[in-house]
């Protein structure tokens, strides 16, 4: 799946142009290309109804200049059409030619404010926001505001061309006027806007149009990523007829308290499906006859256990020669953020060689700390959801979610960990290597226990010997599309994490892995 940001499609547009696919041209792919896929939508969803009422909104770039593309198309095929201006006349050459084209049509043309505008987009089927595209920065301005709440409020349905105006298709800013779109075409790829919540839920159904820019103009490093099915099944290490467990890793889970017992077992049972060799459980010593029985496979390290039911203080030494024999640690899952486990993660912290896994109470400890991060020698991957990873960055949970691109950016330039931001759509950023958008998952794995099962999925993976990055980005792919199985068996509702582990199987089978 091709993501580009706006400056690469610039550049993309700049080179197709070089090589002989006019910018003039490729509005024209543009704007044929999203009226076939809207005539096809229109007669498949409106079959007794073959004249659609179209009102199409157009700003003064390339956007805009789509717009009026779609207008010629769509009245040559017999649609009611509508154009109005929202920011005047076009400036681009290519764009004010085809305002050129329509005259003489019997198009109407009105400018945005006209009394007639308002009764027009209330009557129309379909509204197409063609006001700002690729080329948006900043804050809307008062007439982009006043169409977007024109389409917003109109009963019809919104189609949006590239990038629903007031999005900033990059950053994944939300104006506060944005369009909200029923359905979007991205013109020859998707733009990181798309795919980023909060923004990708202002795009509605998205389509992606090709609009005839060969596959030699794209970029050659894009700064985004999208995880597939083959690069996953590709990173996994066979499994070769001649092994012993010794070649898929050890891994050291410091995991669980008295009141989270479960979060370190799902955790270990994740390590444990993805194929880790050995998994040792670091746990309060209690914990250990609620643990076996379920999880027999597991290698136990019986903590000191204090009165709150996580690990005493002065319990790190206990982990000291299971560290050293580990490929990868994973700690916090349900451990408790008390002064015992606080001092587990400093020392694991200080002493790790093997990449470390911090999750859930480990996060919430550094919060307190970040300074731990430090001169840490281990690999490090942090899995924060968007409120630990607020707490982290000591802002508020919504201001993380406004601007999660930026924010994932900053962190690992101050730190140069891999940082898996959870939620819809998780985002992986990692020193050097472009951000990946998972696109598995599903609304079903929100629910207590899912994000233990990712970090033991990561961390068996990081044991397996897979660097950081490529780990945690077959990681949350796996968690994903086991979370879509899952969801698909036992419906979003009533699923649950511990179901997911046969999901994780039947996954490995259909890949004959
Ligand atoms: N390039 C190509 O060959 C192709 C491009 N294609 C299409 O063109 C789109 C890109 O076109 P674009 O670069 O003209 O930008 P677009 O999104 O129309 O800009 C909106 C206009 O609004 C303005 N504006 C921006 N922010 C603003 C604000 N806050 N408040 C007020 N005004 C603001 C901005 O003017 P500015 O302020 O920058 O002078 C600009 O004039 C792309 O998404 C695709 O749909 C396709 O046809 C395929 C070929
Ligand atoms: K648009």
């Amino acid at each position: 799946m091709r993501v580009y940001t706006c400056d690469e499609m610039r550049q993309i547009e700049q080179r197709a142009d070089a090589g002989g696919l006019s910018y003039r041209q490729m509005m024209e792919n543009a704007g044929w290309r999203a009226t076939a896929i809207l005539l096809h939508w229109w007669r498949q969803s409106h079959p007794a109804q073959p004249v659609m009422r179209v009102a199409i909104f157009c700003g003064k770039g390339g956007n805009g200049g789509d717009g009026l593309v779609m207008a010629r198309h769509l009245s040559a095929a017999g649609m009611a059409v509508v154009v109005v201006l929202c920011q005047g006349q076009p400036v681009p050459a290519h764009s004010a030619a085809n305002l050129q084209l329509l005259r003489g049509r019997s198009i109407p043309i009105y400018q945005l404010g006209e009394a007639a505008v308002d009764q027009l987009a209330a009557e129309a089927d379909v509204l197409i926001d063609a006001v700002y595209g690729t080329g948006f920065h900043g804050e809307m301005d008062d007439r982009g505001r006043q169409a977007a709440a024109l389409m917003n409020s109109a009963p019809g349905t919104v189609w949006a061309v590239d990038v629903p105006s007031g999005v900033a298709g990059d950053s994944g800013h939300i104006d506060p006027g944005a369009v909200q779109a029923n359905f979007t075409v991205a013109l020859h790829s998707y733009k990181p806007a798309h795919l980023v919540y909060p923004a990708a839920g202002h795009s509605g159904q998205l389509v992606l149009a090709d609009i005839g820019i060969p596959a030699s103009c794209d970029p050659v490093q894009p700064a985004f990523h999208v995880t597939d099915a083959q690069q996953v099944f590709t990173a996994l290490p066979p499994r070769q007829q001649d092994t012993h467990k010794g070649d898929f890793g050890k891994l050291l889970a410091v995991v669980s308290s008295g009141d989270m017992p479960g979060a370190g077992q799902i955790c270990t049972a994740g390590a444990l499906r993805v194929g880790t060799g050995l998994v040792r459980v670091a746990i309060p010593r209690p914990l250990v006859a609620q643990y076996a029985p379920h999880l027999p496979e597991a290698v136990y390290l019986p903590l000191p256990q204090s009165e709150d039911g996580s690990a005493a203080p002065g319990a790190a030494p206990v982990l000291e020669k299971a560290l050293a024999d580990s490929t990868a640690c994973v700690v916090g899952c349900g451990m408790g953020t008390g002064q015992g486990p606080a001092q587990l993660l400093q020392y694991l912290l200080q002493h790790a060689a093997c990449p470390l896994l911090l999750d859930a109470d480990a996060l919430g400890i550094l919060s307190q700390s970040p300074d731990w991060l430090n001169g840490v020698k281990a690999p490090l991957v942090l899995t924060p959801h968007p409120g630990e990873m607020a707490r982290l960055l000591g802002i508020s949970t919504g201001q993380l979610v406004a601007n999660k691109l930026q924010y994932g950016r900053q962190f690992i330039e101050k730190y140069p960990v891999t940082l898996v931001l959870k939620g819809a759509h998780t985002l992986v950023f990692s020193p050097g290597c472009p951000v990946v958008i998972n696109p598995t998952g599903n609304p079903g794995m929100s629910k207590a226990g899912s994000g233990d099962l990712l970090s033991g999925i990561i961390g068996g993976l990081l044991a397996q010997g897979l660097s950081p990055y490529l780990a945690a980005v077959c990681g949350v792919w796996l968690h994903g599309a086991a979370g879509d199985r899952c969801a698909a068996r036992l419906s979003q509702t009533a699923m649950l994490p511990t179901d997911m582990q046969k999901d994780l199987s039947d996954l490995f089978l259909a890949h004959h892995r």
